[in-house]
């Protein structure tokens, strides 16, 4: 996917270096206008909804007043001001009138601002933000506020219907609640949310009007990751949902570098010890789910020998997607060196059979440049145990069996 970002600047040196940085990112294509009649033309023929954003600056040669903002805005298309100019009453009114965000050009961190504001609008497309408050007029007006960054919004109108909608939807990523709210009010929601550990990463913002000045201290307390009080600048709301989001996407990305194998991204044995144990659990409680298997590349170390680590190593990402592909429902991880595990929510038949299969399609494929063929041993525990480790380790002993009876073979308990 690419973004068409409407440069409207005049200073060849502004053009430039925005020119520069949105084509260090590859997704942005920059269309850059000298003047107010170029922008305008330009927007005519691309018919404005084609555009994702337009970085403008409100002194062009032919339209000195920041006539372009009414042009872009009329277009339909996200507005942000660059300008060299601080006027903070022009501010207000432009950010009133719907502009995202009003930059003065006063260092070149305001480049490092601009393209911030850009990334976000285009991360925010995939965020689904649900929004409970029991007034209408409340609920559009941050609605409005959220889609100007175009998050993809839901509505609650009182808090038990907040958190059905929460509990039927896992891709609601942002919470704003307001407090007084019929049924469940804000506070006992944010509670109720942070005892449950699917909610762990839901980024929750209150909201209240009035005087209690011990509510937003109640909130966080609660674990809401911050709060407002109405009535509030719109700016302040953005950067507030912004700062709160980066920092919950942060955390991922950390959780991410400890879990996942960088190698194979599939999650890693650490992953596995911390959380396979309460997949294991919950599988074993379906019924005849719960099947382990450890699988290992056979002669491994012949592959490593004849051509190279570095073959090796795409041989084992190559293996590790094989593993992903073959067992979409289950926890598939790297356990170490050559060799997978796989943690089964399926019933055994179905779990065996999907082993038989990959054995087979793992023996008749060709990897890398080098077309390396290899095959793998399975060792497999679908008794029922009483934890993962007593899997891992019935498993391992059927892996060392498989291997000595020959390899390229599945052993179960
Ligand atoms: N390229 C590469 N090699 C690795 C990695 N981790 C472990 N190995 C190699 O994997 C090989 C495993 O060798 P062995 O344990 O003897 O097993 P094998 O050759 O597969 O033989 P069997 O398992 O008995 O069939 C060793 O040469 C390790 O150095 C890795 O991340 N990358």
């Amino acid at each position: 996917m690419v973004y068409k970002i409407l440069v409207v600047e005049d200073s060849p040196v502004v053009q430039n270096v925005l020119k520069h940085l949105l084509s260090q990112l590859t997704v942005y294509v920059p269309i850059v206008c000298s003047c107010y009649k170029e922008a305008e033309a330009t927007l005519a023929s691309q018919n404005g909804d084609e555009f994702f954003a337009a970085i403008v600056d409100l002194n062009l040669p032919d339209a000195t007043n920041g006539e372009v903002v009414d042009l872009v805005l009329e277009s339909g298309v996200s507005c942000i001001v660059l300008t060299g100019n601080f006027n903070d009453d022009l501010r207000l009114e432009l950010l009133n009138k719907g502009v995202l965000d009003y930059i003065t050009k006063d260092s070149r961190y305001s480049f490092d601002h601009v393209m911030k504001v850009i990334e976000r609008l285009r991360k925010n497309q995939h965020i689904k933000a649900l929004v409970a408050d029991d007034s209408h007029t409340s609920r559009l007006f941050v609605k409005t506020l959220l889609e100007q960054y175009r998050f993809n919004v839901v509505e609650a109108e009182d808090g038990q219907q907040a958190l059905a909608k929460l509990e039927e939807d896992p891709e609601i990523r942002l919470f704003i609640t307001d407090h007084n709210m019929p049924l469940i009010n804000g506070y006992d929601l944010v509670r109720m949310l942070r005892h449950n550990n699917r909610f762990k990463d839901l980024v929750v913002i209150g909201l209240s009007t009035g005087h209690n000045s011990a509510l937003s201290a109640k909130f966080i307390k609660a674990g809401a990751n911050d709060f407002l009080k109405k009535p509030f600048y719109h700016e302040e709301f953005h950067c507030r949902i912004t700062h709160n989001l980066e920092s919950q996407e942060m955390l991922e990305t950390i959780r991410d570098l400890a879990n996942i194998d960088v190698l194979t991204k599939l999650k890693n044995r650490r992953y596995l010890f911390d959380e396979g144990e309460s997949f294991y659990q919950q599988a074993l409680s379906h019924g005849d789910g719960g099947g382990f298997a450890m699988i290992d590349i056979d002669h491994f170390k012949f592959v490593n020998d004849t051509y190279g680590h570095m073959i090796g190593d795409s041989l084992l990402e190559l293996v590790g997607k094989e593993i992903s592909l073959a067992f979409p429902e289950s926890l598939t991880c790297r356990f170490g060196g050559e060799e997978f595990c796989v943690v089964s929510n399926e019933s055994d038949d179905v779990f065996e059979q999907k082993l038989v299969d990959f054995q087979a399609s793992l023996r008749t494929k060709e990897f890398t440049g080098a077309k390396i063929k290899v095959t793998c041993s399975i060792g497999v525990c679908h008794q029922k145990q009483d934890s993962l480790d007593d899997a891992v380790r019935v498993a391992d002993k059927k892996l060392y069996e498989a291997k000595n009876n020959g390899r390229d073979r599945i052993e179960l308990d």
